[in-house]
């Protein structure tokens, strides 16, 4: 039933995407492993050969495959994309290898697999993925036997859905977003090469791809590429092969605008850095525009020769932070929107509110939701988000400390935490603190004068006012009332 599950999920997507994108992304992929995981429906695990396209087909494809698999499987379906083990590459069965002598087949496979074991980004793959070819092929589509050539509308390699309209803003992602649109605005002149670092899942993908939309939009015979470092790694080891570096010189040095994604997977490639150098040191001569992300910042880079590291500084670089609160929340409402179910604001809270690590994971969690929401019929409200991600919250096995329930309520009523001790008495800031010290009262062991200390030292008789007052309030204004039970929910996890 599995395979029955995962070949009518491909038949659905061949039949509604673009037949490139089907043939590059989803038909090479190896049947799905299908799992019952109970209450929540199936678990469907795909293994994929590298990260460049776990990352692509998680940010690309995975909501649309879990809806095929969910309708066609009549329960919720959550996709689990992982890296394919080394001893047995996700394709070997389904794409050919190119004709090679069978030994060196052999050997290739075996870096290939190795190779995307390493490219998760951690700092000491540079120690062990260091060798040149052909250990530096991992990723490039358009090497495999059934990967067709990019079309001609796709040659700039961008996604045309990452662009500044759907890029929320923020106060985590400020200076990079106008550098970029800076950039975009007007290539080659300030802030070049642009260098932007950061967390895993916060954005930079996007920022770039959506820099390479605006120039194109602005003017579409802007020679635009966006890639992989892993990509132009690849480029490198099958240049070398051949023996064609003009062709790669040719390839690089003739854009006006590169957009070079994760750049620490340059580590330890020497000739990679060297060609990279050559095509950096050629673009900005002529004024063209480079941007390039990674994970770091340049001078934290490590196995990337100092000459590169120092040149990757030589622009901006700036950083992309992860979302705070408000940030998130407007991330979800964005996201929500543009799914076409709108999220409740509260439920856009309480998820932001628990789900903190970066962009993906919230996207993934408000998939989730939404899914659990479609399966079950049910209207969106804390209660169905609290059923949804469960697993998610019970990991965070959250304490309610006073000081948890300062921060919450701030964030939500908008005030300073510092306002939770101070003697200030403005009723925009009095009454919030008066519901944290009622919550404090409500959800935590703790006694009303160690409340008071903790609210910057008042009385134990300031305390029991708020509790009995906000206690008193809450039975007949249904709004508070409301608040409060967000407020709850948000700090129960
Ligand atoms: N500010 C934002 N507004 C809307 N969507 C965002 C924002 N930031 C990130 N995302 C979304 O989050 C997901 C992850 O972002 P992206 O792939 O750009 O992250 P990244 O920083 O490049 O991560 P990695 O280092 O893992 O490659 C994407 O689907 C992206 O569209």
């Amino acid at each position: 039933m599995s395979l029955d599950l995962w070949q009518g999920a491909c038949d659905r997507l061949a039949a509604e995407l673009p037949e490139q994108q089907f043939l590059t992304w989803i038909r090479p992929l190896p049947p799905a492993d299908i799992s019952d995981a109970g209450a929540e429906g199936l678990v469907a695990c795909v293994r994929v050969p590298n990260r460049f396209k776990l990352d692509w087909i998680r940010s690309q494809y995975s909501p649309r495959i879990e809806a095929v698999l969910g309708e066609l499987a009549g329960k919720p379906v959550r996709l689990e994309l992982a890296l394919a083990p080394r001893e047995a590459p996700a394709n070997a069965g389904v794409r050919p290898l190119p004709s090679r002598p069978h030994s060196a087949a052999r050997v290739l496979a075996n870096a290939m697999a190795v190779a995307s074991q390493q490219a998760v980004p951690v700092p000491s793959q540079a120690s062990q993925g260091g060798s040149e070819p052909p250990t530096e092929d991992a990723a490039e589509p358009a090497r495999s036997g059934t990967l067709p050539q990019a079309p001609v509308t796709n040659r700039h390699r961008l996604n045309p859905v990452l662009t500044f309209d759907t890029l929320v803003a923020g106060r985590a992602n400020q200076m990079a977003r106008t550098a970029a649109l800076h950039v975009a605005g007007a290539p080659g002149a300030m802030y070049n090469p642009l260098f932007i670092y950061g967390g895993v899942g916060l954005g930079k993908t996007h920022l770039v791809h959506a820099v390479g939309n605006q120039l194109l939009k602005d003017n579409p015979n802007a020679r635009v590429l966006y890639l992989h470092a892993e990509q132009f790694i690849s480029d490198v080891v099958k240049n070398y092969q051949r023996k064609t570096f003009d062709e790669l010189k040719a390839k690089y040095h003739q854009l006006d605008l590169l957009l070079i994604d994760d750049v620490q997977f340059f580590a330890g490639k020497e000739r990679t850095q060297e060609e990279f150098f050559n095509a950096f040191e050629a673009l900005l001569a002529k004024k063209a525009h480079i941007i390039m992300t990674s994970d770091t910042y340049p001078k934290g880079l490590v196995d990337i020769d100092e000459r590169l590291t120092s040149r990757f500084d030589s622009g901006l670089t700036v950083a992309i932070e992860p979302p705070e609160l408000e940030m998130r929340v407007a991330i979800l409402l964005s996201k929500a929107k543009a799914e076409g179910t709108p999220l409740p604001e509260d439920v856009a809270f309480f998820v932001a509110k628990n789900v903190r690590a970066n962009v993906r994971e919230l996207e993934g969690a408000l998939r989730k939701v939404l899914a659990y929401a479609k399966f079950s019929h049910k209207e969106i409200t804390i209660h169905l988000a609290r059923e949804a991600l469960k697993d998610l919250l019970s990991i965070q096995n959250r304490q309610i400390s006073v000081e948890n329930i300062q921060k919450t309520v701030a964030d939500f009523y908008k005030i300073k935490v510092a306002d939770m001790y101070s003697k200030k008495r403005p009723a925009s800031i009095a009454r919030p603190r008066q519901i944290a010290m009622y919550l404090a009262k409500e959800l935590t062991q703790k006694s009303l004068p160690e409340i008071g200390e903790l609210f910057g030292g008042r009385d134990h008789t300031t305390v029991l006012h708020a509790v009995r007052k906000i206690g008193g309030e809450r039975q007949k204004n249904t709004e508070l009332n409301q608040q409060l039970h967000v407020l709850e929910q948000t700090l129960k996890g």
